[in-house]
């Protein structure tokens, strides 16, 4: 089955998301893809949506964060965008606020994951406001490193407005943060398509290192239970869980209980709530450098001692 590629488009507010979108837009039509965009603003009414011409099908998301409040939103609109469109490629551009995590874990919804292949994360980053950043306050600090750090691809944009030295002294910053993704410098945002995407060709002889690039720098993993399993142990699971584990989400059935609950952990919080309708127990792991083989075998472990 042809699935869509899906790229997240983050990065603070006034960093130049829109004028990146604007730019990836116009390459994109002269490669006569079908192309459809998810905006999500956190007003009542879009203001960027002029940007997007009226042949590409937009959906906006107003009036919250994607990444907290209206999450479940975009998990609908990705699935209209879905059945109304035979799309190539989906961009999602999020609030200045968004985190990317949360936006990965709602294209990981299990209703359309397998029709959709995030490509990308791509973070734009103001570097005049980066240079400054220690005026913000220290949960924005934290966001915008969080941005920089989650990111495949990392624009320093406006490097027009600082001087040579200060670029330089931005890349080594960035690349401390983040050593796997690609950095580039840009001007409002120009960038080719091609710097921004993973290699679509791939020949025989390539495969095996391409493919290796083309992952994206937060891993999944997807654990399907066959079996209840208790709660204080599974909790005992999470306290002792490696924290470059970010995000889980999925259905879970304990011995305690005939119900199925819908799961959700962010931040180190867990989050239970009863699942009226029987599900597949499934649990979805977003993280970095996810060790699969100890994921499985613990959660295995966990089936077992029921
Ligand atoms: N000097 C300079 N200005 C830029 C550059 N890139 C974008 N801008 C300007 O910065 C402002 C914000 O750019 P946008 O593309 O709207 O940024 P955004 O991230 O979509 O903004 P929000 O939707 O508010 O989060 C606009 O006035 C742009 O023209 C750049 O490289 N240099």
């Amino acid at each position: 089955m042809k699935k869509v590629e899906v790229y997240i488009l983050s990065g603070f507010l006034g960093a130049g998301k829109t004028s990146l979108l604007q730019n990836i837009l116009s390459q994109e039509k002269q490669q006569k893809r079908k192309i459809a965009v998810i905006m999500n603003e956190l007003g009542e009414v879009s203001i960027d949506s002029n940007a997007v011409s009226e042949e590409t099908p937009l959906k906006e998301l107003l009036n919250g964060c994607v990444c907290c409040t209206i999450q479940g939103q975009l998990e609908v609109q990705l699935e209209n965008m879905l059945r109304e469109y035979d799309l190539d490629a989906l961009y999602i551009e999020t609030t200045g606020v968004a985190h990317p995590i949360e936006v990965l874990d709602a294209c990981l919804s299990p209703l359309f994951a397998e029709n959709l292949n995030v490509k990308a994360i791509i973070s734009i980053v103001d570097t005049k406001r980066w240079k400054d950043r220690s005026k913000l306050s220290i949960q924005l600090r934290k966001l915008l490193i969080e941005q920089v750090q989650h990111a495949d691809v990392v624009l320093l944009n406006k490097i027009d407005s600082i001087s040579d030295d200060e670029q330089s002294a931005i890349v080594s910053e960035i690349q401390g943060l983040n050593k796997n993704g690609k950095l580039l410098m840009t001007e409002f945002a120009r960038v080719p398509l091609s710097m921004i995407q993973p290699k679509q060709m791939i020949d025989k002889q390539q495969h095996e290192t391409a493919h290796v690039h083309e992952k994206l720098h937060l891993r999944t993993y997807v654990h399907t239970f066959t079996h209840q399993i208790d709660l204080s142990e599974f909790e005992q699971f999470l306290r002792e869980m490696p924290d470059t584990i970010y995000r889980i989400k999925g259905y879970i059935g304990f011995t305690h209980s005939s119900d199925s609950y819908l799961f959700q952990y962010s931040y180190g919080m867990p989050i239970y709530m009863k699942e009226p309708i029987k599900r597949k127990k499934t649990l979805v792991f977003i993280g970095e450098d996810l060790d699969h083989n100890m994921l499985r075998e613990k959660l295995i472990l966990l089936e077992k001692s029921e």
